[in-house]
């Protein structure tokens, strides 16, 4: 595996190693002792997947104290990070990413950092390990579209819940 920087401080691009043979592919996506080695010891406590379809977008989405390490097992999807520390110099600085079911590809997301997907494939499974447990009030919300943000999207009209539409829970 390769551990990647990105432009923003400790949201990491990490490239898996999958093996193939005539069956089919074969990768590991998560042991602890190799994370470990490259510097990831985060104490991952809950496994989640959602899955969507074509051009429904969830997010922007975090909190202050999770960690959340994103995979794509079917489809694609373009992930979205943002720094939402408004007490840091690059809050409001975002990095995208195309993550799909053949490219291999996790991103690791820090706390203070929102992060939204709009799924590109007729159906995508967006799953993440995270290093705390629901909390849905500890949660804050921004717009895909925030204007403070000027994040490009492919398309200009997702599909959203009512809270992404909104930009806040209801
Ligand atoms: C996030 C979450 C939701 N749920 C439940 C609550 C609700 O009934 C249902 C759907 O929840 P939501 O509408 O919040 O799902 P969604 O809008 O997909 O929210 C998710 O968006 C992406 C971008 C993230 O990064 C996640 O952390 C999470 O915020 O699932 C859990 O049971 N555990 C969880 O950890």
């Amino acid at each position: 595996m390769r551990v990647l920087e990105t432009a923003l401080p400790d949201v990491k691009l990490i490239e898996l190693d999958y093996f193939e043979d005539f069956r089919g592919t074969y990768l590991e996506s998560y042991n602890r002792e190799e994370y470990q080695k490259q510097g990831i010891s985060i104490d991952f406590v809950q496994d989640d997947f959602s899955m969507s379809r074509k051009h429904v977008l969830r997010g922007i989405h975090g909190d202050t104290e999770t960690w959340k390490l994103v995979s794509c097992i079917e489809g694609c999807f373009r992930l979205v990070v943002v720094n939402c520390d408004t007490e840091s110099e690059l809050f409001g600085q975002w990095v995208a990413f195309d993550l799909s079911e053949t490219n291999a590809r996790q991103v690791l997301i820090p706390p203070k950092h929102g992060n939204a997907h709009l799924v590109l494939s007729d159906r995508a499974i967006f799953h993440y390990k995270q290093s705390t447990y629901y909390n849905p009030n500890g949660q804050f919300t921004y717009k895909w579209n925030d204007p403070k943000f000027n994040i490009w999207w492919p398309i200009d009209n997702p599909i959203l819940s009512q809270r992404d539409d909104l930009g806040r829970r209801v």
